[in-house]
């Protein structure tokens, strides 16, 4: 679907939003270039560019590392240096979460617009909640969100659907009245397994694809022109 061009018929009636959090609330490709590297420098392995890191963010902490050593080494040897490069990865990535992130344009702004609107908002990411919880603190988002649950909080995490349908039983909706809000096919694919409306950003990451190919409701150039969509509600 066209930038702009929203399918209201499925939005129609929505009383609560999922959000995602890398790539759609925060650029957070520099924190994962600084962490990685430093990982990297570690295991004695050369630098990578943010451009490279950046397609292989979403679908969690494991995928991410064992991207990054695949781009080095074979099967075997990504196996076994994963866990010394996971705890590497972790405490480097600790110690500098969110120093280098930036919010996208109208992201307080477009959360403040669903709020003032009545929607009920949870943030649902593949980031581990040890990382996620401390970064939506100091981006001053956390308040926003009623729920938030990261890519370790539940048995399955984003494509899986499972995560998205907690929120709908946490707040007691039908998914077709909660729409998620993400940048990939990762975020497109949990709610439409959901059963959930989807509204895509064309700003974030999507694993280098563009967001044209992902399947959605609707692409909105920010979570404002989102709320904007989302009202007037039902
Ligand atoms: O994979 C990650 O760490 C981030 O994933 P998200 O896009 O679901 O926030």
């Amino acid at each position: 679907m066209a930038a702009g061009a929203v399918n209201h018929a499925a939005l129609a009636g929505v009383r609560a939003a999922i959000i995602d959090l890398d790539g759609t609330m925060l650029d957070t490709v520099p924190d994962f270039h600084v962490a990685i590297n430093a990982m990297r420098a570690e295991l004695a392995l050369a630098p990578i560019s943010a451009e490279t890191i950046k397609h292989m963010v979403g679908k969690g902490s494991e995928n991410l590392i064992r991207s990054v050593l695949a781009l080095d080494l074979d099967a075997a040897g990504v196996e076994q240096r994963f866990e010394q490069a996971m705890d590497a990865y972790q405490r480097h990535y600790l110690a500098i979460n969110g120093q280098h992130s930036t919010l996208y344009p109208d992201v307080i702004a477009g959360l403040a617009a669903m709020k003032a609107a009545g929607l009920r908002l949870a943030c649902v990411t593949n980031k581990p909640i040890a990382f996620a919880l401390p970064l939506l603190e100091q981006k001053k988002l956390r308040d926003f969100f009623e729920i938030v649950y990261g890519g370790d909080s539940l048995p399955k995490k984003k494509p899986d659907p499972l995560p998205l349908l907690q929120v709908c039983r946490d707040f007691d909706l039908a998914p077709s009245k909660v729409v998620a809000i993400g940048d990939s096919s990762n975020d497109a694919q949990a709610a439409r397994s959901a059963g959930c409306p989807v509204l895509t950003v064309p700003y974030g990451y999507n694993h280098g694809h563009s967001i044209h190919e992902t399947d959605s409701d609707g692409i909105v150039n920010t979570l404002l022109d989102a709320a904007k969509a989302l009202q007037p509600m039902s």
